[in-house]
């Protein structure tokens, strides 16, 4: 099989080095492009990363030398995007209309009506509004957008649950650093604290579950029916974010029946290559899950539930760099390519 070429805008970043990680050996796919701002272009991608991963950086891209963020720079048939959201919303158009397919991480736009926002595991039919979009904004290429990291985690919990009627969630997450990139959260504000504002995360929550789990009618989203509401805050964690989900349902399904729809949830993608062994791990201990000890589970792309109780009341952890960023865009062009789109 013929690799796909793909490259990656903001390679530098926090996520942008996961996705060097996931796609530096990958069966399909093979990294030709490394882009990243004007301090680092021209550099050696060794140079230039300053590599924070507890993972080797992989030798295939130690002397890839960075380019700017320019379709014209870029050479490949897709490009992940790991901007900061003021620039992707310049960018990422751009390189949609040049012919590139952009699997995108950023926010700026998840919300559109016509570009999709996916996760295989849940709404995979959504990729139908790829045609819509190309028709409406004349592009060769195309945007997929995949949700913030704290959505991702919530929803994916949130489909098994969708049989039983689901008409309201709560929601209250505990963010690790991480999140907020590498320049984002200054060591003396998180140490030995919590802040309980992450800017616009709580909106991203309450909105983006709706079109995720809304219904794609052939040419539009029909947002889900149902309330959800969010509060958002930022942990001493590195890396996976924690969520306590109340979720409350017309037929009123017991904890145990809950558990079971979370140990059945089996969305048969047709084994993509980061798809995880399963989507949905169900912890039964008492304490679990817990960031540390969970995160990695399927190569970070597992959530794991736990703490089952009436309500219903649960605990959801995932790796939000990977699960939550370039996990989910890189599964998402896999899916893509598994279809023939890409
Ligand atoms: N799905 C999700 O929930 C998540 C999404 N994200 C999103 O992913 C994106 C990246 O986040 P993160 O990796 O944490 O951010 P970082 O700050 O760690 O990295 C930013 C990257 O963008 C590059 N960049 C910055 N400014 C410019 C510029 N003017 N021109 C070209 N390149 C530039 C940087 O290059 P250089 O090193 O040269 O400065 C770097 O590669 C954001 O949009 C963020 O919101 C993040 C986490 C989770
Ligand atoms: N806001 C998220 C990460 C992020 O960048 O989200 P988004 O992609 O929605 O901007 C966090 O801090 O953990």
């Amino acid at each position: 099989m013929v690799a796909v070429k793909a490259g990656i805008l903001g390679a530098t970043g926090a996520v942008g080095q996961r996705f060097v990680e996931a796609l530096a050996n990958h069966p399909w796919f093979e990294i030709t492009a490394l882009a990243a701002s004007e301090r680092s272009a021209g550099k050696t991608y060794r140079e230039a990363a300053g590599w924070r991963l507890d993972t080797a950086m992989p030798e295939s891209v130690e002397n890839i030398e960075v380019v700017p963020v320019d379709p014209k720079t870029v050479e490949a048939d897709v490009v992940f995007s790991a901007l900061p959201a003021d620039l992707a919303l310049s960018v990422e158009p751009e390189f949609a209309k040049a012919g590139f397919a952009v699997a995108s991480n950023a926010s700026s736009y998840r919300m559109e009506k016509d570009i999709p926002l996916v996760i295989p595991e849940v709404n995979p039919e959504h990729l139908g509004l790829l045609e819509v979009q190309q028709d409406t904004r004349g592009w060769d290429g195309y945007i997929i957008t995949n949700p913030n990291c704290s959505t991702i985690v919530m929803t994916i919990t949130l489909k098994p649950l969708i049989q039983f009627g689901l008409e309201t969630v709560q929601v209250a997450t505990m963010q690790a650093i991480s999140g907020a990139g590498f320049s984002g959260v200054a060591a003396m504000a998180i140490y030995d604290n919590v802040i309980p504002y992450i800017g616009s995360e709580e909106k991203k929550m309450e909105t983006e579950t709706l079109k995720l789990l809304g219904e794609f009618n052939g040419s539009e989203i029909v947002p889900a029916d149902m309330k959800v509401s969010a509060s958002c805050h930022r942990v001493p964690v590195v890396d996976g974010h924690t969520e306590a989900i109340w979720a409350g349902m017309r037929d009123k399904p017991t904890p145990e029946e809950v558990r079971e729809s979370f140990l059945k949830f089996d969305p048969k993608l047709g084994e993509l290559p980061s798809e995880p062994g399963k989507a949905l791990i169900v912890r039964d201990e008492v304490d679990r899950p817990q960031p540390r000890l969970d995160r990695n589970m399927g190569k970070g792309m597992s959530v794991s539930v736990g703490r089952i109780r009436e309500g219903i009341r649960y605990i959801a952890m995932g790796h939000n760099t990977i699960r939550g960023a370039a996990g989910a865009s890189v599964l998402n062009a896999e899916l893509l390519h598994s279809m023939g789109k890409l």
